[in-house]
């Protein structure tokens, strides 16, 4: 594979995940990336190192002007009260352009290569945002919000019928564009959003075009306990959104804290995931999702930011804040097997990737995938990073490396 055709040649080390191992660390090395961007490793150092680019599988690029903000409501008053009426705004593409713009370039300044995106209901606005993600090359699946169930702010809902079309045209629209990084996903809010008669068409619709589901799923008990009630006839939440063909092996679903062993079952034999967002279950104080559990049940996991209910825009924070909520679950239980710190750097890269069935092309250094990283210094002039010298210093124990990086702030 490594012969000819190649358009850039990066020496140093390579820090990413496999499927066999949480962290492989490859020193030394020369990367070669061929014309068509697929990396190829060879062998051949310094302070820098490169890792795969990280995925946000769950991020509302709308909710971004209010992020670090208007958190200390519960969930379905929070989206009642501050949500709702934001997202609105959006019918107006100057808002849209400005705001859009600023997640994007935030987003990528922070590492986040890929990005699992919520618009609004308006199919202009979303369009715009693909067309930002494509102009500013990031990785994104950008999804039209379907939603025609709102009692509290009626002014920011469509009909079934609306909904459905414009899902449509959202979905033709974008495809148009051949964007090469920026694909559609079939977005219904989430089951309080939605009737039966919407879901219903946003399944087939994703069926027929063989599309990929974003939702949200058991954040809150309350949010579980309203879907028992408007959705009576159903065995869990989880089967609302199977029985109408939106469970599949392109779904992603937001949060899931409160879902059952049976849930979580379904999950697998569907092939469907989950995006664990720790910032936003703790600062909207929702709950907390047992990963381990999810990783035992073998549902595949990746890390989403949510903003704004999540209050960072940072991979950087859903991973330390995954680590936090493990580490809290710990507490509870001593018994409880944390995740390590090199798990959760699988989740932010190789696991965002499959849990939005996007592995065949991102995640990792795997020779034939894009090359799509991110270069990280760790010696920058003026960075929030000490690298101290343990050689000049008593040692500390033979495992440790030479430089030890020491985080700041
Ligand atoms: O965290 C969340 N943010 C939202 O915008 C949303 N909508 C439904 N459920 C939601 N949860
Ligand atoms: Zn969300």
């Amino acid at each position: 594979h490594c012969v000819g055709r190649w358009s850039l040649f990066l020496v140093g080390t390579f820090v990413h995940s496999t499927d066999h191992t949480a962290v492989e660390i490859l020193e030394d090395r020369l990367l070669g990336v061929d014309t068509e961007g697929k990396p190829c490793h060879k062998r051949t150092s310094s302070h820098h190192f490169f890792m795969p680019g990280m995925v946000d599988t769950h991020i509302h690029a709308s909710q971004y002007s209010y992020a670090g903000t208007a958190l200390d409501l519960p969930l379905l008053q929070w989206l009642n009260t501050y949500t709702f009426p934001v997202e609105a705004c959006y019918k107006d593409l100057g808002f849209a352009r400005n705001v859009y713009t600023h997640v994007v370039k935030r987003t990528l300044r922070n590492g986040t290569t890929t990005a699992c995106y919520f618009a609004t209901i308006h199919t202009d606005a979303s369009l715009l945002l693909g067309q930002i993600a494509n102009d500013f090359g990031q990785r994104a699946l950008v999804g039209k919000v379907c939603m025609d169930t709102n009692n509290f702010v009626p002014h920011y809902r469509e009909t079934p019928e609306e909904s459905h079309d414009e899902t449509n045209r959202f979905i033709s629209e974008l495809l148009e564009k051949k964007y090469p990084l920026v694909r559609p996903v079939v977005t219904p809010r989430f089951a309080p959003s939605c009737s039966a008669a919407l879901l219903g068409h946003l399944g087939e619709i994703a069926q027929n075009n063989h599309l990929h589901i974003q939702s949200h799923i058991s954040e809150t008990k309350e949010e579980v306990k309203l879907v028992k009630e408007l959705f009576p006839d159903y065995d869990s939440y989880t089967d609302v959104y199977h029985k109408h063909n939106l469970l599949t092996d392109k779904t992603v679903m937001a949060h899931g804290c409160h879902l059952t062993d049976e849930e979580l079952k379904l999950f697998r034999e569907k092939g469907a995931s989950i995006a664990h967002c720790p910032n936003s279950n703790i600062s909207l104080c929702s709950g907390m999702l047992d990963a381990r559990r999810v990783l035992n049940h073998k549902v595949k996991l990746g890390l989403g930011t949510d903003v704004a209910g999540g209050y960072s825009p940072s991979m950087l924070d859903a991973v330390r804040r995954t680590l936090d909520t493990s580490k809290v679950l710990t507490i509870q239980d001593p018994q409880y097997q944390t995740l390590t710190f090199e798990e959760v750097f699988r989740l932010a890269t190789l696991g965002g990737s499959q849990a939005l069935s996007l592995d065949e092309h991102t995640g990792n250094f795997k020779v034939g995938k894009d090359f799509d990283a991110l270069r990280v210094n760790t010696a920058i002039e003026g960075g929030p990073i000490d690298l101290i010298n343990h050689g000049e210093g008593p040692k500390v124990g033979t495992s440790l490396p030479l430089h030890r990086a020491r985080i700041i702030n």
